[in-house]
């Protein structure tokens, strides 16, 4: 047996049984397994819907179908696995059409044993070397997206210099401090504009040295005024770009700002920016909103859906130096796939059927400021890439325009997907999940955000119910405590429906639970000891759990409670009168029979 390729997984498809089996045997023989077999193209595509396998090996003639059929789904469906073609006489030329398509090589009929073995080991040798190269490459990759979020996110300004003095590489946050000194300084050639204040005149000297001598310079303290004449004590170490030859291509330069940050505002939050809430959590999420939307960041705002995600764009972008420039938002799944790529890029007039004038994308609507891509997870394979390459050389295409425009613009990026998860599933390309996460500021869900939902509650009922021509003073202790059990699976903006519909149903001076949905009354319920007949009269709606009581029994009960009201029966139940009427059907319950 190969040591090389001891467990490597092969799929053997022919339609002749003796051949499959003849095959299968050789194969394990040598040690490979699982050696799975299929005979035909149908139960093919099965078996590579079920499992990874390393090798495939067809016969051309399958029926309906050939195996360059096979070759292309597998290609298709983004598998790499090497294919070999099994093939007679008369179909040699197609064989080797396959082989011009990707096919690894192909084995003419009858197939002996040692030609079948060696062409299996080739191929999975070579596939193996294949997937070395790719996993040391996406190493790479990784290992280079991490030192680039590592320069982009951490708070010092760190800028390199080639040995002209040129600019080669700058930060975000570098970018904001030379905005802050001087705006437009972040946008000079050379280093030596900075060095031409007077605070850093002694910088050149020191970039210089520490190109000349290879040692770093041990940092030292600058005090200077930004242009609104703000007081900075910045620390400035300088250290050689080493060439990896014993020389120095360049210098870095690492500032860091040791200015004493302004007493900041005491206490707990309720309100930051249009959020509303006083939890924890939510103190958590406004210190990393302030702290991340400083620096020119790409931020991934996670959470689930109604939790606000829209409006953690907002207070980034109103938070950052971009603040007086456009917000632009784009929801990605409302608008059909067709149109996204222009709706985001642009397009050049005549460039397909309907494009009758040049168009303006969003992206650069979104020049100089913020462009915020919501629902981000649901985009095709081809806009990831188009996007991919847009966040790399911040450059684009509109559609037909064969000149890139390049733009100043901030990527903040959302989703309600479990991205990760989709990148493990290959629906989300890796490189990009990097590019989009740099940072992720994640939105907690509102039933761990504690008491923050009576705040909110309070806050929409007096929003509200004005708008309704209601006068309601408050919410009852009853709603409250319903209301704070209730685990809100639509978060803030379920919350807000519920409000809004209680104070359309409230006819009183109080919203009670009376005006609540069922779902949320009926949540919760209490130990099924609790005798129906006890609670009864009972105003907050409440049933024994499901589990303890068989589904036709608790809907008799519910009709009993209610009177034979359906509408009460099905609030109890925290069912909608249609589900309710549709149970009643599927269990031919005989409702004349109950006494009410
Ligand atoms: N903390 C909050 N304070 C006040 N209003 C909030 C808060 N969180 C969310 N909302 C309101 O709830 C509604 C939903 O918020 P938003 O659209 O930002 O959620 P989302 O997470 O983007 O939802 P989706 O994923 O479904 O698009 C909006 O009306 C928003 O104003």
């Amino acid at each position: 047996m190969n040591d090389l390729e001891p467990t490597s997984a092969i799929l053997v498809i022919d339609d002749e049984e003796s051949l499959r089996n003849t095959f299968q045997f050789f194969l394990q023989n040598q040690g490979y397994a699982p050696v799975v077999t299929a005979a035909t193209f149908d139960q093919a595509l099965q078996e590579i819907g079920l499992r990874a396998f390393d090798l495939i090996i067809s016969d051309i003639v399958l029926g309906g179908h050939t195996g360059i059929d096979v070759l292309k789904r597998v290609r298709e469906m983004g598998m790499r696995c090497p294919v070999v073609m099994i093939t007679g006489y008369p179909t040699v030329e197609t064989a080797a059409e396959a082989v011009r398509l990707g096919a690894f090589d192909y084995i003419p009929k009858p197939v002996d044993k040692e030609t079948l073995l060696k062409t299996a080991r080739l191929a999975l040798r070579q596939y193996q070397l294949e997937r070395g190269q790719r996993r040391a490459e996406q190493e790479r990759e990784r290992y280079r997206a991490f030192l680039e979020t590592v320069f982009k996110s951490v708070t010092d300004a760190i800028l390199t210099v080639d040995r002209h003095l040129d600019i080669r590489e700058m930060n975000p946050a570098a970018r904001l401090l030379l905005t802050e000194l001087h705006p437009g300084l972040a946008d000079q050639r050379s280093i030596l504009s900075l060095c031409a204040r007077e605070e850093f005149a002694a910088l050149k000297k020191e970039l210089l040295q520490a190109m000349n001598s290879g040692q770093e310079n041990s940092p030292h303290l600058v005090e200077c005024r930004t242009d609104d004449r703000r007081k900075l004590v910045l620390s400035i170490a300088v250290a050689p770009l080493k060439d990896g030859v014993g020389g120095a291509e360049g210098a870095v330069l690492v500032i860091r700002d040791l200015t004493l940050p302004e007493p900041r505002q005491a206490g707990r939050r309720h309100r930051f920016h249009r959020f509303l809430g006083a939890s924890d959590a939510m103190q958590a999420v406004y210190t990393m909103i302030e702290n991340v939307g400083r620096v020119d960041l790409t931020v991934l705002i996670t959470g689930e859906s109604g939790t606000g995600k829209e409006l953690a764009a907002e207070a980034l972008h109103r938070e950052s130096h971009r603040k007086n420039r456009p917000l632009v938002k784009v929801d990605c799944t409302a608008i059909p796939e067709s149109l996204l790529e222009s709706e985001l890029f642009g397009h050049r007039k005549g460039s397909f059927t309907g494009a009758d004038r040049d168009r303006m994308g969003r992206i650069l609507q979104a020049d100089g400021g913020t462009l915020f891509l919501d629902e981000i997870g649901d985009i095709s394979p081809m806009m990831q890439l188009r996007l991919l390459r847009f966040l790399q050389e911040s450059t684009f295409y509109p559609v037909g325009q064969d000149t890139p425009l390049r733009v100043d613009v901030r990527v903040l990026a959302a989703t309600n997907v479990d991205l990760k998860e989709k990148v493990r599933a290959g629906a989300f390309r890796e490189d990009l999940y990097f590019r989009l996460r740099v940072i992720d500021v994640i939105l907690p869900p509102l039933r761990e955000r504690g008491n923050d939902v009576l705040l909110l509650a309070d806050h929409f009922l007096a929003n509200i119910a004005p708008k309704v021509g209601k006068h309601i003073g408050g919410i009852s202790d009853q709603a409250r405590q319903l209301l704070l059990a209730y685990p809100w699976p639509g978060n803030v903006r379920e919350l807000e429906h519920v409000i809004e519909r209680a104070c359309v149903l409230c006819q009183g001076t109080t919203l009670g639970a009376d005006q609540l949905p069922g779902e949320i009354v009926g949540y919760r319920l209490p130990a099924p000891e609790v005798a129906p007949v006890e609670r009864e009269g009972a105003s907050a709606a409440v049933l024994p759990a499901a589990a303890d009581l068989p589904p036709s029994e608790r809907i008799l009960q519910a009709l009993r409670r209610a009177g034979g009201n359906k509408a009460k029966a099905a609030r109890l139940l925290g069912i909608d009168r249609t589900t309710l009427y549709r149970k009643i059907r599927e269990l031919h319950l005989d409702l004349s029979q109950i006494d009410f």
